[in-house]
């Protein structure tokens, strides 16, 4: 009996606790938000308790693979920063320059990356993805000498894997492109990285990429689950994750044990020296390996998928691609930077599909962003501690007031214009933003942006005419089906129909 009198003493205390430390917590942030004029966001409104109909659309809208589709609709009903409730907590969502601003660069202390070091660990292990703080901030300064544009210079990383990928192109009829592009992006990093390709797209056995992929989808399941994400792992997951270390380890220890040839890996050799053991070596290689692979797979995909959709870019790009074959010599990183419609192109393939299309920040303490708030949702709002706040690139990148009245067309000569977006210092630097941007800022935008732009080349030079398939739907840009990982890719390929001279 006095046991049972104790508990329930203690629960009415713990009760008691948590409702003077609420009321208490409230009471700080109503006079933090009278302090730097703050006003609440507009809400997106639920239909059902606890924000359960936000799931379903989200389940549903990702099950028809137009995802993206569903959290522009919600900003253009909205507004431009928003807030819902979700299963009770409430979070933050914004595709504001200014705000971007504030939570990628100012107030970039008040942020970090919330539950994706616990989400990814099993797969990506310690690296600088997965990490916060000083050792973020170590991994950063160590890896980017060793992304500095002097390394692939002469373009020779890329070469093999393009000729390999040429090789496994048909000479003439259709091809789905998409599943090469991951193959031919897989071969790249892993050359540049391990100093050795693992010729994904010469082989019909695709071990690391195919436990590369298992591992990834899942990691991608526990990212929709956000702070629930332990609800899904499992024994294959596990399996799938021990599969890409133990590969990893295999071809780090071939690749140290080389002495000085042509094959050594000098980015392995560089990190191996400044890293403390092989556990952190392995974990900054696979973390660079998934920066690198899909996103750039993504642009290559959606950069062929746009032109054999739209023949006069295709043209024009043709041109510049037939100037740069008679320049004669060696194909090198300053031609192709040099190529003006051809950085337009990726630029706007860019634009409407960045590769990374949403992300998340929590805030690590109260904090204000600058605007979204009230009634003509310009004031300042406020972010209390532990909240997320979402940031869709997607959604900012198809804005009219940034990018012009037809922000929702593919046309790479916008670049060349004056949009309005260059009528804002804040929202030119932060109103394009597929690489991320301030101290977090991508450390492969060069590379990826080469690599890229030398596949096209390379693939145009080798077909003289590449089209749209008979019988491929051309839709409004952004109707397209889509598919949803970590990155966004297209549903259903990209189908082209090439012919050879
Ligand atoms: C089209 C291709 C690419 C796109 C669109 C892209 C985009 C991004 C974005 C948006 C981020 C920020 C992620 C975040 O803060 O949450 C990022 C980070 C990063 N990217 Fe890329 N990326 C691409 C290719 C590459 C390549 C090829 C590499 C390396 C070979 C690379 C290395 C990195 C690294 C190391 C980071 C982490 C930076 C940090 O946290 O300090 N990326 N990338």
């Amino acid at each position: 009996m006095l046991a049972i009198v104790v508990i329930v003493g203690f629960l009415i205390l713990e009760v008691g606790r948590r409702i003077y430390n609420n009321k208490r917590q409230l009471k700080e942030l109503e006079l933090l938000s009278c302090q730097y004029g703050c006003e609440p966001p507009p809400l997106l409104q639920n239909q059902r308790p606890f924000g359960l109909d936000r799931l379903e659309q989200i389940f549903r809208a990702d099950s028809e693979s137009r995802l993206m589709e569903l959290f522009l609709f919600h900003f253009r009903q909205t507004g431009w920063t928003l807030k819902q409730e979700f299963l009770c907590t409430p979070a933050y969502g914004t595709v504001d320059p200014e705000n971007m601003e504030a939570i990628l660069s100012s107030k970039f202390h008040d942020f970090d990356n919330g539950p994706r070091r616990d989400v990814t660990f099993p797969m990506f292990g310690d690296g600088i993805f997965t990490q916060d703080g000083e050792p973020w901030r170590k991994s950063r300064d160590m890896l980017r000498p060793q992304l500095f544009h002097r390394h692939y210079e002469d373009l020779e990383v890329f070469k093999t894997p393009l000729d390999d990928l040429l090789e496994a192109l048909p000479r003439s009829g259709v091809v789905d492109l998409q599943p090469l592009f991951f193959r031919l992006t897989l071969d790249v990093t892993t050359a540049f990285l391990f100093g050795e390709s693992v010729h994904s797209l010469r082989s019909t056995t695709h071990r690391f990429a195919d436990a590369f992929d298992a591992a990834q989808q899942i990691v991608t399941k526990r990212f929709r689950l956000q702070d629930m994400y332990w609800l899904i792992g499992g024994k294959s997951f596990h399996q799938a994750c021990d599969e890409v270390r133990q590969f990893a380890d295999e071809i780090i220890d071939q690749n140290l044990a080389k002495k000085e040839t042509p094959g050594r890996s000098k980015f392995l050799q560089s990190v191996a020296k400044e890293t403390e053991d092989r556990t952190a070596l392995r974990g900054q290689i696979i973390n660079i390996l998934t920066a690198g692979r899909d996103t750039t797979a993504c642009l290559l995909s959606w950069v062929f998928f746009l032109l054999v959709r739209h023949p006069a870019v295709m043209k024009k790009l043709r041109e510049e691609v037939d100037h740069l074959s008679t320049l004669g010599g060696q194909l090198e990183r300053s031609h192709l930077r040099d190529a003006k419609y051809l950085q337009s192109v990726m630029k706007e393939t860019l634009r409407l599909y960045p590769s990374v299309p949403v992300n998340t920040r929590n805030a690590v303490r109260t904090t204000v962003l600058p605007t979204g708030g009230g009634p003509d949702r310009k004031s300042p709002i406020l972010i209390p501690k532990g909240s997320s706040v979402a940031f869709s690139v997607y959604t900012m990148h198809r804005r009219p007031d940034l990018f012009g009245m037809d922000a929702e067309l593919f046309r790479p000569e916008r670049w060349d214009e004056d949009m309005p977006i260059n009528h804002n210092p804040i929202h030119q630097k932060w109103g394009y933003i597929p690489f991320s941007a301030g101290p977090r800022t991508c450390l492969g935008l060069d590379f990826a942006l080469t690599e890229a732009a030398y596949a096209v080349v390379r693939i145009m030079q080798k077909y003289p005419s590449i089209r749209l398939p008979k019988g491929e739907a051309v839709d409004l840009t952004g109707v397209e089906k889509q598919k949803m990982t970590l990155v966004l890719q297209i549903k259903d390929g990209c189908k082209v129909e090439l012919e050879s001279t």
